[in-house]
């Protein structure tokens, strides 16, 4: 890379904190201290988009505010390194700020710089939701002083804007502004906690109707039924079946515990059922010939959860009343076993990899799903007569447009239909789309569907293991789909993979070997200006990597196309369709393909050759759900995975997601829109997206974070020049630890009052959190 001028990379910076809407006078005398902290090193003030820069004028900016006071007698503040546990946060270098004595630069006004006596304020990133460094509460916000950037500049930072422009009307004009690669989600999660710190979201959009999905489980069951165990008198934990199924026993007694030497874990409860209680929850026992539940005082009960929906918020438990001195709880494993067996000899047939344990957990997330239909019906109606003022409901209200990417229970006329048509589906994958392909084969995934295989999720489609883990007890896997590790077809999208297609101008067919060892770089590296988008480590060059990640934070410094006739917003309403909101155009990375004249082992093939890294599936502590995670260090650059799933237009898109409306799923798609200008009128089959929701690989696992994500996505140009269609493929922002989770920001506008139901109430743990609802309503929601 060609070394730059202290002057032109000071220009820069100032650029870039203009577009945040920062004034050179304010980033100057901020910007000279950071330089003189890191010792003239610009590039951990060019990193992350000036991220550094940028937080550290919102904390100068707030201390003037809020110390005011202090600095006219004589005190500033100055920006000082944090102490190396907060590696993983923000900065390479975290900063963090401090009162020390008055020395201004007689030029500038800027703090002098000084090594902490202590720390009055420490401006560090919350840590990483998943990194297990921390205990956190539900929003994993308690943890360590924090400063907490005005809403004002915050939003201003975040947005791009100028502080003095209304938030409503950034909001408004960020609807046409932000990123460009959503997926929405919503899931159930427990209410956060009162005293969380809010943040003004600011308004990040992508209102595509493509982009948008929703997860909607609008029954907070886990909220309000946990909240209610009575803290003091219960204990939980994990026991496991012999082959490591993990259940959660809870007793009931009012005597002391007595020889329950197994299993160990025992939650004390009173034995009275009330209201919101866990032992009410368990009300599914009864039988029907009365009520299963024997509450008498001498009685000592074992309730032993066996089966849970996916966040935990159902539950099926196997609860024992029977006399303790001769009771020994059986081995789960073998319980299931015996049902399987006695299944099986009365049915004589029955599917190769049928379990009880996950015909249990498909149970309980039908019920959180049929609970969430409904329950969003009644919302919908009380949100009417309450005017958009009942909290509560707000966060169970159900909107969805999209469905829950797990199995349903069906009848089995649709079933059977079902698997056929599955098989048709993954069939077409590098046929033509077929056609004889009934409506809505996905939306019957059966409940006897097979069960993922938790030692490896990929059934040896990857190069690497999967595995999957859940060291909170509940269900042992995710929902079930379908593993792809390439994306398929569903039925019209039109993928062009034909050598034919491909020019001497897109291809290399004179190299010969690895061609990132050629004296010249081929034909290939073209669209990355002639210089490859990787390093002979195989890792995403630095400066390119930072471009696509300045592309997602700042979009509007980037340009957009705009369609005359958008196809999202004609799939959304054909009849009068709003004007198109604006596409990012994007960078991409084109490696070299079977065309070019060299190997496979060349340097210009990371993404084709597959993932490498070591990833496991895991379930979240802080209610995200199933999250991926690396068992690898990976350094910044590296190629993580892509994001696979079925290729539908944008048509067929807004048809699953009408449809699947009136079954209250979620779906995970994702727009193809990164190169759409360059293809003039784009067709119905050419305007494609990626939904995961029936089809996918691990992409689909990977849960969202604000701003600071350690993933970008960046498109990737392997078999087609088409435009239209590419692979989208995930590397890391910044070196990233074993076992620290991986995410990406999925761009979504938490402000968009257009679908409100398209967003999750966010947990990422960012400082730059965006998603958070109004502790105010949370305040409300929670007296409730
Ligand atoms: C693509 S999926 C990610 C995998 C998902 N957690 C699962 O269990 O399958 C997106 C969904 O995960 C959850 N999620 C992702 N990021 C989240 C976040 N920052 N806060 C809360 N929930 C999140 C939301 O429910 C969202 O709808």
């Amino acid at each position: 890379m060609v070394s730059q001028s202290g002057t032109t990379r000071a220009r820069r910076a100032l650029d870039a904190m203009k577009a945040l809407g920062f004034s050179k006078k304010e980033a100057i005398p901020v910007l000279k201290s950071l330089l003189n902290l890191f010792d003239n090193s610009w590039e951990p003030i060019e990193d992350e988009s000036y991220r550094a820069l940028a937080d550290a004028i919102l904390d100068a900016r707030d201390r003037s505010q809020n110390n005011g006071e202090r600095e006219q007698c004589g005190r500033t503040t100055s920006l000082v390194p944090l102490p190396p546990e907060d590696d993983h946060n923000l900065f390479s270098t975290p900063l963090a700020m401090i009162d020390t004595s008055c020395d201004l630069d007689s030029e500038t006004d800027a703090p002098r710089i000084k090594r902490p006596t202590h720390f009055s304020t420490a401006l560090r990133l919350l840590p990483s939701a998943t990194d297990g460094t921390m205990s956190l509460s539900p929003l994993g916000e308690s943890n360590g002083p924090q400063t907490r950037v005005p809403t004002q500049s915050r939003q201003s930072m975040a947005d791009g804007m100028p502080s003095s422009v209304p938030a409503h009307k950034r909001a408004r004009q960020m609807l046409d502004e932000d990123f460009q690669h959503a997926v929405f989600f919503k899931e159930p999660k427990p209410e956060p906690e009162l005293d969380a710190v809010q943040y003004s979201a600011p308004s990040s959009s992508c209102k595509n109707a493509a982009q948008v999905a929703i997860i909607s489980h609008p029954l907070n069951i886990s909220s309000s039924s946990h909240a209610a165990d009575p803290p003091h008198n219960q204990y939980t934990s994990k026991i496991s079946g012999s082959k490591g199924r993990a259940v959660q026993d809870r007793r009931t007694t009012t005597a002391a515990p007595t020889s329950f030497g197994k299993p160990v874990n025992i939650k004390m409860k009173q034995p009275q059922i009330r209201e919101n209680d866990l032992d009410h929850r368990a009300v599914m026992q009864n039988t029907g010939t009365g009520s299963a539940v024997k509450n008498t005082q001498k009685t000592t009960s074992l309730h032993t959860v066996v089966a849970s929906s996916s966040t935990g918020d159902v539950e099926m438990s196997i609860k024992c009343s029977l006399d303790p001195s001769n009771f020994h709880m059986p081995d789960l494993e073998a319980v299931f076993k015996m049902v399987e067996d006695k299944s099986l000899r009365s049915c004589k047939v029955l599917p190769p990899d049928f379990s009880i344990g996950s015909l249990m957990n498909e149970i309980c997330q039908c019920v959180v799903e049929m609970v969430n239909y409904h329950s969003g019906e009644h919302n919908v109606q009380s949100d009417a007569v309450d005017n958009g003022r009942n909290s509560q409901n707000e966060s169970m209200t159900c909107k969805a447009l999209f469905m829950e990417p797990v199995a349903c229970m069906n009848n089995e006329g649709e079933n059977d239909q079902s698997v056929e048509e599955s098989l048709v589906l993954e069939a077409s994958q590098s046929g033509p789309p077929n056609t004889t392909v009934a409506q809505q084969p996905h939306l019957a995934l059966s409940h006897l569907r097979p069960t993922h295989d938790v030692s490896d999720i990929s059934k040896g489609e990857e190069k690497v293991r999967i595995s999957v883990v859940n060291e909170f007890g509940g269900p042992k896997c995710p929902p079930f789909f379908y593993y792809t590790p390439k994306n398929i077809v569903f039925r019209k999208a039109h993928v062009n993979i034909s050598v034919a297609r491909i020019g001497d101008e897109d291809c290399c067919a004179d190299c010969f070997g690895n061609c990132l060892s050629a004296p010249v770089p081929c034909a290939c590296a073209r669209e990355t200006g002639g210089e490859f988008a990787y390093t002979p480590d195989g890792l995403v060059r630095t400066a390119f990597l930072d471009e696509c990640v300045s592309m997602n934070r700042f979009p509007e410094k980037h340009h957009k196309f705009f369609c005359k006739s958008c196809l999202i917003e004609r799939s959304r309403n054909e009849a009068s369709p709003e004007p198109c909101r604006g596409h990012l155009v994007r960078k991409f990375i084109k490696e070299c393909w079977t065309k070019c004249g060299c190997n496979m082992q060349c340097g210009n093939r990371v993404v084709q050759r597959g993932m490498t890294c070591n990833l496991q599936i895991f379930f979240t502590h802080e209610g995200k759900g199933w999250g991926l995670r690396t068992l690898d260090e990976l350094p910044k650059g590296s190629f993580v995975c892509e994001y696979v799933g079925e290729l539908l237009t944008s048509t067929e898109l807004y048809e699953r997601t009408s449809q699947n409306l009136h079954n209250g799923r979620c779906m995970h798609p994702v727009l193809l829109d990164a190169n759409w200008c360059s293809e003039g009128v784009l067709k119905d089959e050419e305007a494609l997206c990626l939904d995961a929701t029936f089809y996918g690989n691990v992409g689909r696992f990977i849960n969202h974070r604000c701003y600071d994500a350690n993933l970008v996505e960046i498109p990737v140009e392997v078999e087609t020049p088409d435009r239209h269609y590419y692979r989208l493929a995930f590397f890391t922002t910044k070196k990233v630890e074993p076992f620290e989770e991986l995410t990406w920001d999925y761009g979504i506008d938490f402000d968009d009052d257009k679908t409100p139901a398209n967003t999750f109430e966010c947990l990422c743990g960012s400082r730059y959190c965006r998603g958070r609802k109004n502790p105010r309503k949370r305040g409300k929601a929670a007296a409730n």
